[in-house]
């Protein structure tokens, strides 16, 4: 009777198990086990390397089908009409477009109506399947197990053995239960479980872990939100995010450019749908939230785990228990010119940004438009809205989203990655506090000396407007 138990426990598995074993090629003794990969996306940082490497060795991408590029870290957010003036980014841009035409791949270059940010790109065409093993150059890969896909972000040189093999040694992850219970409150979102579940996990929670989200309040989100979400898993530290397929999944899909049509769709159907955990497979780790209690949240400090709600205070580096966490919160205050006890809602802002692959979204603007509608941006102010893809920006363009943000005072930009990283020149001046959509707030990273707040995009049009963070849960 025992032996059955765990024989049944043991054939019980998760989803990520059940991708790992179907994508498993083979390990040598004492190597990583080599995955089959599927999909594999790029853009123009970390792949000019990768495709030296093979024309080196004279070696052909192997599946150039498995690929989709974009050009989106460098790209400016005006002026497209007008040459790069960084040498550096134009490099890139050049590279990017002559690589993929040497070797015959997909790529949605500046010109495209298909351009923006690739995580935001691919699931507009439908590339991403359920089950799927997905790579790229780019650690927010992870946006991708949204599809129900083990999507994770790969260095260079791995880059350069995808394009060559299709496979990828790779050890095999623990497993993560990530539950959220409940309804979220009005004006909460997908963005503020993100962050809240750091919060909880910490930046280093996840090493070692794939997470699955599961519970009432990650079912109930849309596609876009499943993508916030997951695309954050990797500022828990974990390896990669996902959600188990279901009904919107399939919506979401069914139709795209790539997505299977006729009875392969059918076909795909029963496999996807075959992906889910099995009813009491375990879980090397649980952690469950309730997301009523779930208030919207911002970044105090520069890492994504110093975040609290915003009806709460900075915290005093005496809070913290952890050696490590007291001095991580010291350092952050200096860098952030905060005090501790400061009420969120009395921080004063100089920049917005509501763009990244994390909420650049048509929903994102949705949500944010709703909130900046009949505002004007505050005094000394400065605030801009870039779609993370040329198709968010006419579908918002359609809807008069770019009117609510125009007339609000905001500048309404081309898409890519901006001021996420401040790759392309859109950038923070020195001492700038920012209340950005985008996932990370490290020291740096919107512009040297810039201080990044990170929010969801109803909170970064409310703080547009009022100059400050404002609790949003107290309005209407
Ligand atoms: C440039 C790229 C390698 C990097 C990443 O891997 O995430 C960037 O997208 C980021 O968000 O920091
Ligand atoms: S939007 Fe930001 S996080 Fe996303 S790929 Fe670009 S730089 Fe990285």
């Amino acid at each position: 009777m025992l032996e059955e138990l765990a024989l049944e426990r043991i054939m019980k598995k998760t989803m990520y198990e059940k991708i790992w074993e179907s994508h498993f090629v083979h390990q040598e003794p004492g190597q990583a086990p080599l995955l089959y990969v599927d999909r594999h996306l790029m853009h123009e940082v970390t792949s000019p390397q990768a495709f030296e490497g093979l024309r080196m060795a004279n070696r052909p991408v192997r599946n150039p089908h498995s690929i989709l590029a974009t050009m989106d870290h460098c790209v400016p957010t005006k002026d497209r009409d007008l040459p790069i003036a960084d040498p550096i980014a134009k490099k890139q841009i050049e590279t990017m477009a002559e690589n993929c035409e040497e070797n015959g791949l997909n790529l949605y270059d500046m010109e495209s109506p298909d351009n923006g940010v690739i995580h935001v790109v691919v699931p507009e065409h439908g590339f991403v399947h359920p089950g799927m093993v997905v790579v790229c150059g780019d650690s927010h890969t992870a946006t991708h197990g949204a599809f129900g896909a083990l999507a994770f972000g790969i260095g260079t040189s791995e880059v350069e053995h995808v394009m060559a093999t299709q496979t990828l040694p790779q050890q095999k992850s623990k497993t993560m239960l990530v539950q959220v219970d409940g309804k979220l409150s009005k004006h909460c979102t997908a963005k503020d479980i993100a962050l809240a579940i750091i919060g909880v996990t910490g930046t280093a929670g996840g090493t070692g872990y794939v997470i699955e989200y599961a519970g009432e309040a990650i079912e109930a989100l849309t596609m876009e939100g499943r993508m916030t979400v997951c695309n954050m898993a990797i500022e828990a530290g974990a390896r990669a995010g996902m959600v188990a397929p279901d009904q919107k999944t399939f919506d979401f899909l069914e139709g795209k450019e790539f997505a299977p049509k006729g009875e392969q769709w059918e076909q795909a159907l029963t496999y996807w749908k075959s992906l889910v955990t099995d009813e009491g497979a375990e879980y090397d780790k649980v952690i469950t939230l309730n997301a009523s209690d779930i208030s919207p949240q911002v970044t105090w400090g520069t890492s994504p785990e110093q975040v609290i709600g915003v009806n709460g205070a900075v915290p005093t580096p005496e809070s913290f228990d952890d050696k490590g966490k007291r001095l991580a919160c010291e350092s952050a205050l200096k860098y952030m010119g905060l005090a501790a006890e400061t009420k969120m809602t009395d921080i004063n802002i100089d920049y917005v940004f509501i763009g990244s692959c994390t909420n650049g979204r048509i929903e994102d603007f949705r949500d944010a438009a709703e909130m900046a509608k009949g505002t004007t941006v505050a005094e000394g102010v400065t605030a801009i809205a870039v779609p993370g893809s040329f198709h968010v920006k006419v579908q918002a363009e359609k809807e008069g989203i770019d009117k609510i943000f125009k007339e609000a005072g905001w500048e309404w930009r081309e898409p890519g990655c901006s001021m996420c990283l401040a790759m392309n020149g859109d950038e923070l001046k020195d001492g700038q506090r920012c209340a950005s959509t985008s996932n990370r707030n490290f020291e740096g990273r919107q512009g040297k000396g810039g201080r990044t707040h990170l929010v969801s995009p109803a909170m970064a049009a409310a703080a547009a407007a009022a100059g400050h963070f404002v609790d949003i849960s107290k309005l209407g």
